[in-house]
This record gives structure tokens, sequence and C-alpha cells, in this order.
């Protein structure tokens, strides 16, 4: 076994950082290029070390004594997969996106021309990168065709690259509920919804989204809809899913978006307002028995759950 002490004189200069706010023993490995940084801890003492790994051939393993547990991490110098090995993951290895590898899976991704358009006149917009990727949309796109979706909600637009591909895939006789409270993302949308020849499938609704979902739900539409997509803001993640819930029938989809928020809510370090909410969110839907969930690490991280 290595101490925690001779494994900070070996890795030379490592970042050593204590704090209480890990509520449980945890062992995370967040490998890049250069580094790899650990967490090991409790709710006593966290200690993070973060060490180059630009000389390391192959894996290698790390062990640290936590409380009265040894701690077991794998250090991969492939970037494209973590490995983790301790008494909760056993030697399960996951795939890490890398840049390539993302490269790789867009190559695979059959996006509508029309999408593709949207895509590249908004990438000049300010908050381009609130869209969500082509690969996530894709993926919508399909849970509204497996659910046979015929009615749609989505909370947070922007130019319309979401709402645009579940309008394409939605039938005729489809209506999906479109709520933005920006007026000049919204014009963007509408002109891209014509001249995909779905703008007879979008109800825009200009407003704040809260308010519309409950107007919605005082004007009797409460269980008629199969499907909803919530992209807006994140302290609003639990009012826009009690909201939803209500309106979505029994076996319909809730999906949200940035559950993973840029990796943030994983690292107990973080505590601005936006990584706790969307952390308290996700422990809340944990343990939330009106709908059996999956969350997906695709693009920034989306929870699918379907109300039982
Ligand atoms: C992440 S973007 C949506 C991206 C969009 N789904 C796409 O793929 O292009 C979030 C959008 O939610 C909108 N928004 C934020 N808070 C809102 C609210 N309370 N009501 C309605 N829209 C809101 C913002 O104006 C922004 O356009």
């Amino acid at each position: 076994m290595v101490s925690i002490s001779s494994l900070l004189s070996r890795w030379g200069s490592p970042l050593l950082i204590c704090s209480p706010h890990l509520s449980r023993p945890n062992l995370l490995l967040l490998p890049n290029n250069k580094y790899a940084t650990f967490l090991l801890g409790s709710s006593e003492r966290l200690v993070r070390v973060s060490s180059p790994i630009a000389h390391a051939k192959g894996g290698r393993h790390v062990w640290a004594r936590n409380s009265n547990r040894l701690l077991r991490g794998y250090c991969c110098v492939e970037a494209s997969v973590v490995a983790a090995s301790d008494d909760n993951y056993g030697n399960k290895q996951v795939i890490s996106v890398t840049p390539r590898l993302y490269d790789y899976l867009l190559t695979n991704v059959r996006e509508p021309e029309i999408l593709r358009e949207l895509r590249e006149e908004t990438a000049g917009m300010r908050g381009s990168q609130m869209q969500v990727s082509p690969d996530q949309a894709q993926l919508l796109a399909m849970l509204v065709q497996i659910l046979g979706a015929e009615k749609c909600i989505e909370v947070g637009v922007y130019t319309g690259y979401s709402s645009l591909a579940i309008a394409l895939v939605l039938p005729e006789s489809g209506r999906l509920v479109a709520c933005e409270r920006d007026a000049v993302c919204l014009e963007v949308a509408k002109r891209y919804y014509d001249r995909a020849g779905v703008s007879h499938k979008v109800d825009v609704k200009h407003g704040l989204a809260a308010d519309v979902l409950r107007y919605m739900i005082q004007m009797g539409e409460a269980c008629s809809y199969d499907f909803a997509f919530v992209d807006a803001e994140k302290r609003m993640y639990q009012e826009y899913f009690e909201l939803l819930l209500q309106l979505v029938r029994v076996g319909g989809l809730i999906v949200i978006d940035n559950v993973l928020w840029h990796g943030r809510v994983a690292n107990p370090l973080v505590m601005d307002s936006k990584t706790l909410s969307i952390r308290n969110f996700n422990r809340c839907l944990m343990e939330d028995k009106r709908v059996s969930i999956s969350m997906v690490p695709i693009g920034d991280g989306m929870t699918i759950c379907r109300k039982m």
C-alpha cells in the first residue's frame, strides 16, 4: 500500500486540498492528456491529488488509505477510457469522450441539412454554445419517434435547433409548444420552422416558461402531452419538472438537459448556485418514485424521465 504522503513525494508537487463537503468516501478520476486528478476523501477530509501523467506507460494503480478503507484508483494514459476500481465499481471501464473520439461520433450522426444550416447560422450568435449538439438532437428526435409522440413541449428554444429536430419527426397532426422568453432568438427559430415547412406544427409561446406551463394546466391540458424537453433556466428545473409532470401523460417522457453541468456537479468543491440547483435536482430525481429515470452522458448530460 502507498500512503498519501509517499504518493505526493513520488509525484513531485501535486495539489493538496482539504474540504468538509463530501458526504461519503469517494474516488473520482478526472484524466485529461496531461494530468490525472484524484479526489479521495470523506465528510471529514477530502484530498485532491493532481499528477502529470506524461511519463506513464500503460495504466497504473494508485492506492490510498482513507479512514479505515483502502481505495484503489487506476489511472489510464489512454484518455478515452476511464476505469475505476474500488468497493463500489469493481473493475468497470467506461468511455470518456476525447475530441478525436467526439469528431468520429459526429461523423456517425445523420443531421438533416436544415439543422446543419441553422447550427452554422447560430454559430456566429451570442450564446451559441447553449444549443444542443447534433447527437443530442438526434436522440431527442428518436425518443419522440419511439414514443409515437403527437403532443410535445419544449422549455428553452433559443434559435430553435432542438425544437426543429423534434418538429421534423412529428406527424402532420403533431404539435410542439415551444416556450422562449427571448424574442430575437425566436425570430431565427420561426424563420427556420418556415423554411423546413413545419411552422404549422410549432406553437411558439413567447414569455416565461413557468407562466406558460401554469396557464396550460389551468386550460385543462393536464396529462395530455407525450414528451417534454427542458433546456432553460437551471435554477428553475425543479419547478419546470413539477409543472411538466402534471402536463405529461403516464408513460410520457420528460427529458432534462445539462444535468452533468460541464462536470461541475461531480466536483464537491464547486458550490455556485446553478451547480447546487442541478445537483439538488439530480438528487431529488433519484428519490422521486413518480418517474423512472436514466441519466445519459451525452452532450452536457441528459436525464430521461418516464412518468409512472
Ligand atoms: C440552453 S438555451 C436553449 C437551447 C435550445 N434548446 C437549442 O438546442 O438550441 C436556453 C434558452 O432558454 C431561454 N430561457 C431561459 N429562461 C427562460 C424562462 N424563464 N422562460 C423561457 N425561456 C427561458 C433562454 O432565453 C435561452 O434561449
